[in-house]
């Protein structure tokens, strides 16, 4: 298994680019289901394990993909499966959102149910009371959950209890191509259900409102391939931002929308962080000492839960005690116990940690719990005294794009190491293994 090891000490300094987001290109990729006609031309896709398990459950329905320097093009003519296997579904959830789009143009979907995972239980109750809304039955057995209707699905009016970002996806989706129209309230405002919208709209959908809590779907009969650019991920992008503050750096950060992170930029300048938004990337400089403030996660626009680890790392290093409130995901403080084998002082109470600043790190092995909870850690290690060894890549692999490579171009002391592999060979026999080097070099040929 891989690991990164980082030396603590570096003040990063430079200009860093944001990769396209996870969260926007993974619905956006489901969404591509549901052109009947024509290609879909994505760019700025990121070379991510995930995309890579969504485009091959894409594959696996029988569409066509090829990808290149970042652009994925979909060609979803014929669909010659509805079923999402649950191999796929279990290494990434957002496999479910295929749902909704296989629903609204087969009239049929089955999808492996995804089960609990890492930062909670995360059920999808709230994507099938929209799905039933609109005309369809819901089968729960033997692991997968069935959904069919008979004709086409019908425009309805759903309330959401919570509003979810997957379920308003998956909703929005299968209402792109229903009867009528749909009004989904209480709907999730992230920036990625604008572009999934958007994207939807490029193929021919008429929706209204995405980005507000009420977001009405006119249904059409037809949707067709369209060329879209996905937008820059606002969590890498506030990944950046504070290891640049971390480690008192100064650092461009380029290609981050600074409107899609003003709930952290306004936690950084509470913190006596310089944070200068400009038009092209945001350039964050710390020359002063971390003041501790309180953090409390919620749905867009407030400050997101997939920034809520990488902000401890960053209160560790204040002077003073923090709380952090997690209100969204109900088991996403696992990476406390990580910060505490490098001697932080976290304890928790329900959904509070309470952080005391000022311990000097410690570098030692960790293990990353989670894709965020892999980023906060290595970030903590960008200050940490020696070396810290971070375990468990495949959650980093999950959602960040070269992080080593991005953070060394800053000038951090970190490597990506792979293990040495040893071979039993004849007595007197020479055997020379080269250590592998795993790289991301996706092929959907
Ligand atoms: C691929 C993707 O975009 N992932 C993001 C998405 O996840 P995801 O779409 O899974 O997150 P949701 O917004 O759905 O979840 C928010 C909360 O609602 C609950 N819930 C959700 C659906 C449902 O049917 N019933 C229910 O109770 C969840 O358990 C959770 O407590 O939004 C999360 C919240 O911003 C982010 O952390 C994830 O990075
Ligand atoms: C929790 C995350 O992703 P997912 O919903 O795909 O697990 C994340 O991006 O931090």
């Amino acid at each position: 298994m891989d690991k990164i090891i980082v030396r603590g000490g570096k003040a990063l300094a430079g200009n860093v680019k944001v990769s396209g987001a996870k969260n926007a290109v993974l619905p956006i990729i489901a969404a591509a289901i549901l052109a009947e006609e024509g290609a879909n031309v994505i760019h700025d896709v990121p070379a991510l394990e995930d995309v890579r398990i969504i485009c091959d459950l894409l594959k696996s329905l029988g569409i066509t993909l090829t990808y290149d320097n970042e652009v994925l093009t979909v060609q979803a003519a014929q669909v010659t499966s509805v079923e999402a296997s649950y191999e796929l579904v279990r290494k990434m959830r957002a496999s479910f959102l295929v749902m909704g789009p296989l629903l609204a143009r087969e009239g049929k979907a089955r999808v492996a149910l995804p089960g609990g995972c890492a930062i909670g239980t995360r059920p999808i109750d709230q994507h099938l009371k929209g799905f039933e809304a609109m005309g369809a039955q819901i089968k729960i057995g033997q692991g997968f959950i069935e959904a069919s209707v008979d004709g086409r699905l019908k425009g309805a009016k759903i309330y959401l209890d919570i509003a979810s970002v997957g379920a308003t996806e998956n909703i929005m989706m299968a209402a792109a191509l229903a009867e009528g129209t749909t009004v989904i309230e209480n709907a999730a405002e992230e920036p990625e259900i604008v572009d999934l919208a958007n994207f939807l709209n490029g193929m021919g959908a008429k929706i209204r409102g995405a980005g507000t809590g009420s977001i009405r779907i006119e249904g059409v009969d037809r949707l067709k391939g369209c060329t879209h650019c996905v937008i820059p991920d606002r969590i890498e992008a506030g990944t950046f931002m504070v290891a640049a503050a971390i480690t008192g750096g100064d650092v461009f950060v380029e290609n981050a929308i600074c409107d899609h992170l003003k709930s952290v930029t306004a936690k950084l300048r509470e913190m006596g962080v310089e944070v200068d938004e400009q038009e092209n990337g945001i350039r964050v400089k710390r020359s002063n000492p971390l003041k501790a403030v309180d953090v409390k996660t919620l749905p867009y626009p407030g400050f997101p839960t997939d920034m809520q680890s990488q902000m401890m790392a960053l209160l560790l290093a204040s002077e003073g005690t923090s709380i952090v409130t997690e209100t969204v995901f109900e088991n996403r403080f696992m990476h406390v116990e990580e910060f505490c084998r490098m001697n932080a002082n976290i304890k928790i109470e329900g959904r509070s940690a309470i952080v005391e600043g000022g311990a000097k790190l410690t570098g030692c092995k960790v293990a990353a719990t989670d894709l965020r909870a892999g980023a906060a850690l290595i970030l903590a290690g960008l200050v940490a005294d020696g070396e810290t060894e971070v375990g468990n890549l495949h959650h980093i692999d999950r959602g960040y794009v070269r992080f080593t490579e991005k953070l060394r171009g800053l000038g951090a002391q970190i490597e990506r190491v792979s293990p040495v592999i040893e071979v039993e060979a004849d007595p007197g026999e020479q055997v020379k293994v080269e250590p592998i080097k795993v790289q991301f070099s996706p092929n959907f040929a």
